[in-house]
């Protein structure tokens, strides 16, 4: 059983000193190194860090090319050049008297976690690779490592709800510590290429199950957070997985594929469709060696066969999303990133404002599914033909995710608000590891900011002006010019 996360208990005891030899730290470099690629972000401190007032931002992101799980383990020579290229770029933008003391964190997330189930020895080689060239870069390396699917929703969470401001209360609440309960937080939404994640604070104290809780202790505040990774159901696995169930039902490798559009055309060699944990041994069975996919792009049927990839035939709990997982009943407003992001702003249903509805999100997506391919590619010829192909099944993938699988009613879906970025960082896990391992969250709020000289100043003449006027009165009071109370009797 996962042992419960303590995000708070980290932050007691500062793993980076925020100044050392009068030097500070300004600026931090995370690695989210995922199964299609790798980002490198870069982060600035606020000004006033000491004091923790400002919030930490992005100031720069690089698209490792090449350095997806899968690429690195494919190139290796060419993925090496283009994290050199980011590094590079991370050298121009951290000042130069600032790169010792910048630290640099890489988090490989489910790409990883499933060639480590995989491949032990490959995944150890791919991360020793990267390692090698980061600690030949001049930045304060800290180490690569694999994060856990529950690391992934929590810093996610942690993240959204830093920059969204949540964390840091208004201080009459703590007069009315009835009122300070876990309330206020934003849940994440997180869909990867092979996972994808669900983190909010429920209603219920009592989360039934232990691996989907935690508890955090954050600017003296309780949190306690129900959160679930989903392994194989990022919308690249969930692809592979909706593919291998369909293959049952052919005799001959043809597939007529409701979820791409009428005239696209696909070969895949089955063995790279079975080459992963998330498909369990069928490849045997089968009489054929390749995958002639052929689209019909038909949004009903495409919804039916995404359907089965969800078993919602038994919960061991008072409630489940699906395969028998504990989910509480939704609560409060949910913030949906990554993938989340990229298709729904491609099939234009992100707004500032108001969420689009449900209903028209599916009419939006059940009218693009059924645009015949050459009129789609026409229409979009500079967006890559691998994602532009597959906006149709992700876009269902989605919307049967969050429906069928979470249980996102027409009035829940309302308080879901799809984020690529908030202010200028991306909404994602990155920001909230390095905030964790930097300890930039305090588990207890930080004293109050005493007075500035300027404002003491004020203050004192302010009081002794207050003093005197106080004095004068009560002496005008008991001691009245005598003419004056003759005049009174
Ligand atoms: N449309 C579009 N899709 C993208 C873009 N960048 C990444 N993706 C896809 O979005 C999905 C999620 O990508 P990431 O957020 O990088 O997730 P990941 O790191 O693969 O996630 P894990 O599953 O946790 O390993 C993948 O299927 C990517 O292929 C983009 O710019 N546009």
């Amino acid at each position: 059983m996962a042992q419960t996360k303590k995000v708070g208990d980290h932050c007691s005891k500062p793993t980076l000193p925020l100044c050392r030899s009068s030097k500070c730290v300004k600026y931090g470099i995370v690695l989210d190194a995922g199964s299609s690629h790798t980002n490198l972000y870069v982060y600035e401190w606020p000004a006033e860090k000491e004091n923790d007032t400002g919030v930490v931002h992005q100031v720069e992101v690089c698209k490792v090319e090449g350095l997806g799980i899968s690429g690195y383990s494919q190139d290796t020579e060419k993925a090496g050049l283009s994290l050199q290229h980011c590094m590079k770029r991370a050298q121009e933008v951290v000042p130069e008297q600032q790169h010792r003391e910048t630290p640099v964190y890489l988090g490989a997330t489910a790409g990883m976690r499933l060639l480590s189930l995989q491949n032990r020895s490959m995944a150890d080689r791919v991360l020793s690779a990267v390692e090698k060239t980061l600690r030949s870069s001049p930045f304060n390396f800290q180490g690569a490592r694999v994060i856990s699917g529950q690391e992934e929703g929590a810093y996610g969470w942690i993240t959204i709800n830093y920059l969204l401001g949540n964390f840091k209360q208004p201080g009459w609440l703590n007069f009315l510590p009835h009122l300070r309960s876990s309330r206020g937080t934003s849940g994440a939404l997180d869909l990867g290429g092979a996972s994808t994640q669900i983190t909010f604070a429920p209603d219920q104290e009592l989360i039934e199950s232990q691996e989907n809780s935690l508890h955090f202790r954050l600017y003296g505040k309780n949190y306690n957070v129900y959160t679930h990774s989903f392994l194989c159901y990022g919308k690249d696995q969930a692809l592979r997985l909706k593919l291998a169930t369909d293959l049952q039902s052919t005799q001959n490798g043809s597939l007529l594929d409701p979820c791409f559009h009428l005239g696209y055309l696909r070969i895949m060699n089955i063995s790279d469709l079975y080459t992963n944990p998330c498909i369990a041994n069928g490849e045997q069975q089968l009489p054929f060696t390749q995958l002639h996919l052929q689209g019909n792009g038909d949004y009903q049927r495409c919804r039916m066969t995404i359907q089965k990839i969800f078993n919602t035939s038994y919960c061991p709990y008072s409630s489940c999303a699906f395969n028998g997982i504990f989910l509480p009943p939704l609560q409060g407003e949910f913030g949906a990133f990554s993938a989340f992001y990229f298709v729904m702003n491609f099939l234009n249903l992100t707004t500032e404002k108001s969420p689009v509805p449900l209903d028209k999100a599916t009419s939006a997506v059940e009218s693009f599914c059924s645009r015949p391919w050459h009129e789609v590619k026409a229409e979009f010829p500079k967006i890559k033909e691998k994602y532009l192909s597959e906006y149709c099944f992700s876009g269902t993938y989605i919307l049967s995710l969050l429906e069928n699988g979470y249980g996102f009613t027409m009035e829940k879906w309302q308080n879901i608000q799809f984020l690529g970025k908030i202010g200028s960082s991306d909404a994602g896990w990155t920001l909230g590891y390095m905030l964790n391992l930097t300890n930039m969250i305090p588990a207890e709020k930080p004293p109050t900011r005493p007075l500035s000289h300027a404002s003491y100043v004020g203050l004192m003449v302010f009081c002794s002006l207050v003093l005197v006027a106080v004095l004068l009165l009560s002496w005008l009071t008991f001691h009245k010019p005598k003419c004056l109370q003759k005049g009174l009797i």
